[in-house]
């Protein structure tokens, strides 16, 4: 009896303990959580401060010298800018890092895709007497540059696998002797660590004093850190060691500050002058569109998409997870009007390039691809990137979804989300170095329907946030919102999983959603105050659960494949016990929003800049390799349609000399059969022009 009274005492005392541990552990969770938070901005404040340390450590000479003053080369500069290379005005950050490389220095770029990396060195290569040597990663990006140089007049040569004897001759020449005219020479970096014999033209070249410059593109394939190692770029180191004189330009799009000092110390310009520039993007529209869980639905809904944001034709990409998803996205797209062809690595290199030359030259409208369609798209107009599931992180996406409108014009970003699709991402990802992490970043990105996109993609390279300026699908949303207290959803699927995991049993994501719906059918509903979900809504319930970590993910390998569970995280016993409010944020109704994105872009070409638009298509089959926008880019096209000249020196004040000289009595027959305007004016004679609606009388100078 006596015993049994003190059992019954140290059983009290053991559980008061307990429920006093319970308690702790609660708020070590929550303490661990916000340290969690806390960490995470560290980290990005930490970046941040790296970043410009680096700047000042590496650079004395951007605090020294200002870069946007007068220079002695400024009006030959901006001459080439525009009569040579058609450009109207400089981007930003572009004149100073021209003007720091004219200066004789060493120089590091960091500039978003499509910002304007190429004229940074291509323009002091045209300024400078010698030659420039370009090291640059992929054949494709090669062939893309040395065309586009050639449309321009500006004597460019690729020293590859492919290249001829009788080109290799002129070119070992052309560094031997300065004989023949070679002002850009493009290499891959194989050809530095392999070739003797053009390390040692190379050297006579520099030893007569005709090496101008070097630039390193792609420059973060020096780092094994960076996305795209390889390991020839290795060998750079070289250059400089052997050309000291010879000013260095290393550029790439994305560089975290690890990137940026590994690259720095390998290809030893550790006194180079950096500029970093924004990661933002103005010019792209993110969204993120529901997927529904029917495949074809999908389909649908991304043809429509193209069909009728897209009717002239606009390039595009459709990137998939699986190759399999690739080749059958294709078809049905195909099935639905759309041209599109796929690519991805099972494929052979001739297939691949069948198929991305025809994309490039705007035969083809879209291409279905997985990450293999990478970083040797050099295609400035490309209009939309749709992610037909979400990218494993935010870095992969903001890569991916970067390809488009690398022109500067307005184009988009959309991706479809369906929170089944995380676990489906997740068991890929697993076993990477920081894979769970990175995939639930883009998880949260596409889960909230209230927070600027954008602002994600500041938070995550850590910089400063920028305004959106409306280009985004949360900042302009005119669907109305409501959050739904699931604090009591929460407690049924936290206790379904204790009892699951009490019976050892596992549920994947989908199998949990149905029993979350039984279990609610006969235990809570009805009884309880709480609203009942939407299966799109439960799934979106336990995705969150596991971003909050009151779930989490488990693995499982098969012969076959590796499984994904959800079982208990480490902050379920306060999700069970309800002291933690859960809110899940949902669409009242769901409408379209007429955002500005919409209106700012125009739907429809007009009849001239269709016509200009066919002109650059036979102009390019004309010429073989020339791709349409290198015979005018898009944003040439609007400004053709904008001004409507019809005379040669018209014409030339908006495009330059070059491209004038090349396809001006082309564009100028365009212009006058589609103005009325033109032949039966005759010199001197007042004619009838049109700008942007407005008609007025002006005196014709000279016909082309
Ligand atoms: N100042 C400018 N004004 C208008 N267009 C420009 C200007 N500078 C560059 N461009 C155009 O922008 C497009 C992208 O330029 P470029 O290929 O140099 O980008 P990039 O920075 O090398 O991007 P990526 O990282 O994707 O290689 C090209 O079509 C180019 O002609
Ligand atoms: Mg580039």
């Amino acid at each position: 009896m006596e015993d049994e009274e003190n059992i019954e005492e140290e059983l009290l005392l053991v559980e008061s303990q307990l429920n006093g541990l319970q308690d702790k552990i609660k708020t070590l969770l929550d303490q661990q959580e916000e340290l969690y938070e806390r960490q995470a901005q560290l980290k990005a404040m930490l970046e941040i401060s790296k970043t410009s340390r680096d700047a000042s450590n590496s650079a004395p000479s951007v605090a020294l010298e200002d870069w946007s003053g007068k220079f002695s080369w400024d009006s030959q500069a901006d001459d080439t800018r525009f009569n040579v290379f058609g450009i109207s005005s400089y981007r930003s950050n572009q004149r100073e890092i021209i003007n720091s490389i004219m200066s004789g220095k060493d120089v590091l770029v960091i500039m978003a895709a499509g910002g304007g990396k190429s004229l940074c060195y291509q323009l002091p290569a045209v300024l400078r007497d010698g030659i420039t040597l370009v090291v640059s990663p992929l054949l494709s990006l090669i062939q893309d540059q040395v065309m586009g140089l050639a449309a321009l007049g500006i004597p460019a040569h690729m020293l590859t696998s492919t290249t001829n004897k009788e080109i290799e001759k002129f070119i070992y020449k052309a560094l031997e002797k300065g004989e023949g005219e070679l002002k850009i020479l493009y290499v891959t970096p194989e050809k530095i660590s392999k070739s003797k014999r053009f390390m040692s033209k190379l050297e006579k070249c520099h030893h007569a004093g005709r090496l101008s410059l070097v630039a390193i593109d792609e420059a973060h394939c020096c780092s094994q850190w960076g996305h795209d190692f390889r390991p020839d770029y290795k060998n750079l180191g070289i250059l400089k060691i052997q050309f000291p004189s010879v000013p260095m330009i290393a550029l790439t799009a994305t560089a975290t500050s690890k990137v940026q000092m590994d690259l720095i110390e390998m290809l030893h310009i550790p006194r180079s002058v950096k500029f970093v520039s924004t990661v933002n993007r103005p010019n792209l529209f993110y969204r993120v569109y529901e997927k529904s869980s029917v495949g074809k639905v999908v389909i649908d809904e991304i043809a429509n998409f193209i069909s009728e944001s897209y009717p002239n034709n606009e390039s595009g990409i459709v990137y998939c997870f699986s190759r399999k998803e690739c080749e059958q996205v294709a078809k049905e797209l195909r099935g639905r009007g759309i041209s599109a062809d796929y690519y991805h690595a099972d494929m052979d290199v001739v297939a691949r390039e069948k198929v991305h030359m025809r994309w490039s030259k705007s035969k083809s409208q879209v291409i279905v691809g997985t990450v293999a369609f990478g970083m040797g798209i050099n295609k400035p107009d490309v209009r939309f990137v749709v992610h037909h599931s979400l990218s494993k992180s935010m870095e992969t996406y903001y890569q991916e979804s970067g390809r488009a409108g690398r022109d500067g014009l307005p184009s988009e970003c959309v991706l479809y989300y369906r929170p089944g699709d995380v676990p489906r991402q997740s068991s890929m990802v697993f076993y990477e170095n920081c894979g769970l992490q990175n995939l639930y970043d883009i998880a949260r990105y596409c889960q909230s329907k209230k927070n600027c996109r954008r602002g994600a993609f500041f938070q995550h390279f850590g910089e400063a946030v920028q305004e959106c300026n409306g280009m985004c699908d949360n900042c302009v949303s005119s669907i109305e919102l409501k959050d739904i207290d699931a604090t009591y959803h929460t407690k049924i699927t936290v206790s379904l999983l204790q009892e699951m995991q009490q019976n050892d049993q596992r549920a994947t994501l989908l199998q949990l959603v149905d029993k979350f719906k039984t279990k609610w059918k006969h235990s809570a509903g009805c009884s309880n105050e709480a609203v009942d979900l939407k299966k799109e809504e439960i799934e979106q319930l336990i995705v969150q659960l596991i971003l909050d970590r009151v779930l989490k993910e488990e693995f499982q390998h098969t012969a076959y494949t590796t499984n994904a569970y959800v079982v208990l995280g480490p902050l379920w016993k306060p999700a069970l016990q309800g002291n933690r409010p859960v809110k899940l944020t949902s669409a009242i109704h769901s409408q379209d929003s007429g955002d500005r994105f919409k209106s700012a872009k125009r739907n429809q070409m007009s009849n001239l800049e269709a016509k200009l638009d066919d002109l650059r298509r036979t102009i390019s089959s004309r010429n073989g390799g020339i791709f349409p926008h290198a015979v005018l880019s898009t944003e040439q096209i609007s400004l053709l349609n904008c001004h409507t000249p019809t005379t040669i020196a018209e014409l030339e004040k908006l495009i330059g000399k070059v491209k004038t000289d090349k396809y001006g009595s082309d564009i100028i027959e365009v212009m006058w059969s589609e103005t009325g305007s033109g032949k039966d004016s005759g010199d001197g004679a007042k004619r009838q022009k049109k700008d942007k609606g407005v008609v007025f009388v002006e005196s014709g100078e000279e016909e082309g």
